[in-house]
C-alpha cells in the first residue's frame, strides 16, 4: 500500500479573542489532518472561526494551546523571524480582494515572493515567464496591475502564489468578489495547479459549488469541525 504523508497535523488547537465575561471561544479542541496534496475546503457560518484556523496554519495567529505541525515543523511557537521564513518557503496565500500592488505591474507583482528570498534577476525573470506559460496569462506580463479585469487579477494572484513553489496554498474565499464565470475558471485553475503539482490545497469559502471542487469538506460549528 503507498502511504500518504500527512503535511498538516493539527491537535487540540484553541483560539479564543477577549477575556473574562467578554471572551469569545472562537476554536475548540480542533483535531485536523491533512494529507499532502489533499485540496481541503473549509466551510461555516460566518464568524465561526475559518479565517483564524486558516490564519494559524499561516503562522499569522498564534493558538492559545494546541499543536500545529506542518511538514515536520512545529509551527506553534515560531519567532517572528522564523514564521516569516517557513511561510516563505512552504506557503502562497490567495485572498479575496487579491491584494496585488497597484502601483506595480503584473510581473513586478509576481516577483515579489522571489525578491523577499533576494533570488537573482535572472532566476526571477525565468520563473516568472515559466509560471506566466503555466496559467496562460502571457498576455498580462506587461500590464498595469489596475487595468486588468478582477478574474484576471485573481490568475496573477495564483501565479504569486505558486511562482515561489509552495507545497501548500492557502486562499481564503478566492472566489468572493468574482463573477459566476470568473469563478469557475479559478477554481479550475486551482483544481489543475493541485492535481499537476500535488500542491496542497486549503480553502476558505462560503459557495458550496465552490467547495465542491476540494476533495474533502470540513465544517466548523460552534468552534468545533462538524461530523
Ligand atoms: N483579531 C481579532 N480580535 C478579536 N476578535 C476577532 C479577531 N479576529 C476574529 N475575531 C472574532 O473571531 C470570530 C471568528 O472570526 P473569523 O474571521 O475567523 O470567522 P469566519 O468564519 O472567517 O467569518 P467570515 O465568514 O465572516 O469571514 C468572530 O467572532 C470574530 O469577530
Amino acid at each position: 500500500m503507498i502511504s500518504v504523508e500527512k503535511i498538516i497535523k493539527i491537535k487540540n488547537l484553541y483560539k479564543s479573542y477577549g477575556k473574562g465575561s467578554v471572551k469569545n471561544e472562537v476554536l475548540k479542541d480542533i483535531d485536523l489532518n491533512i494529507n499532502e496534496g489533499e485540496f481541503v475546503s473549509i466551510m461555516g457560518k460566518s464568524g465561526s472561526g475559518k479565517s483564524t484556523l486558516l490564519n494559524i496554519i499561516a503562522t499569522i495567529e498564534k493558538p492559545d494551546k494546541g499543536q500545529i505541525e506542518i511538514d515536520g515543523n512545529n509551527i506553534e511557537k515560531l519567532s517572528l523571524k522564523k514564521a516569516n521564513d517557513f511561510r516563505r518557503k512552504y506557503l502562497g496565500f490567495i485572498f479575496q480582494d487579491f491584494k496585488l500592488i497597484e502601483s506595480m505591474n503584473v510581473k513586478e507583482n509576481i516577483a515579489v515572493p522571489l525578491l523577499l528570498k533576494n533570488e537573482k534577476p535572472n532566476t526571477i525573470n525565468q520563473k516568472i515567464d515559466n509560471i506566466l506559460k503555466k496559467l496562460n496569462i502571457e498576455y498580462l506580463k506587461d500590464k498595469n496591475s489596475y487595468e486588468i479585469s478582477g478574474g484576471e487579477k485573481q490568475r496573477v494572484a495564483c501565479a504569486r502564489a505558486l511562482i515561489g513553489n509552495p507545497k501548500i496554498i492557502l486562499a481564503d474565499e478566492p472566489t468572493g468578489a468574482l463573477d459566476s464565470n470568473s469563478a469557475e475558471n479559478l477554481m479550475n485553475l486551482i483544481k489543475d495547479i493541485n492535481k499537476k503539482f500535488n500542491t496542497t490545497v486549503l480553502l476558505v469559502t462560503h459557495d458550496k459549488n465552490v467547495a465542491e471542487y476540494g476533495d474533502r469538506i470540513i465544517t466548523i460549528k460552534d468552534g468545533e469541525i462538524e461530523g
